[in-house]
C-alpha cells in the first residue's frame, strides 16, 4: 500500500528532526550548569518548569493534542536535562 510507505517515511524524517532536536536541547545542560555553578543555583528550577508546563499546554491546545501526553513528554526531556547536569556536576 503506497500510502502507508510513504506516511511511513515521512515519520521516519520527523523522528529524526525531533531526535537531533533532543539531542541538541540536552547539550545544552552543560552551558546550564555552568552558568548555574557561577550563580549558585539549583539544577531543579520549578518555576521554569511551571513556564514550560504552561507553554507546553497552550501548544497541546492550539494542536488539538491531549495536554497531559504531551506534558509527560516535556516532564522526560526536563528531567534527561537534569540527569545530563548531574553527570556533569559529578565529573567536575
Ligand atoms: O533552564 C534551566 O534552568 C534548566 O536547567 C533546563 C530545564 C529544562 O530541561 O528545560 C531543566 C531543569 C530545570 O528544572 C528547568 C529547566
Amino acid at each position: 500500500m503506497k500510502l502507508l510507505k510513504k506516511s511511513r517515511e515521512k515519520i521516519d524524517l520527523i523522528d529524526e528532526k525531533i531526535l537531533e532536536l533532543i539531542s541538541e536541547r540536552t547539550s545544552l545542560a552543560r552551558n546550564i550548569i555552568k552558568a548555574k555553578m557561577v550563580l549558585d543555583m539549583d539544577i531543579w528550577d520549578p518555576e521554569r518548569e511551571k513556564q514550560i508546563e504552561e507553554k507546553t499546554r497552550q501548544i497541546a491546545r492550539e494542536n488539538r493534542i491531549d495536554e497531559d501526553k504531551l506534558i509527560k513528554i516535556m516532564r522526560i526531556l526536563t528531567e534527561l536535562n537534569k540527569m545530563e547536569q548531574e553527570q556533569i556536576l559529578r565529573r567536575k
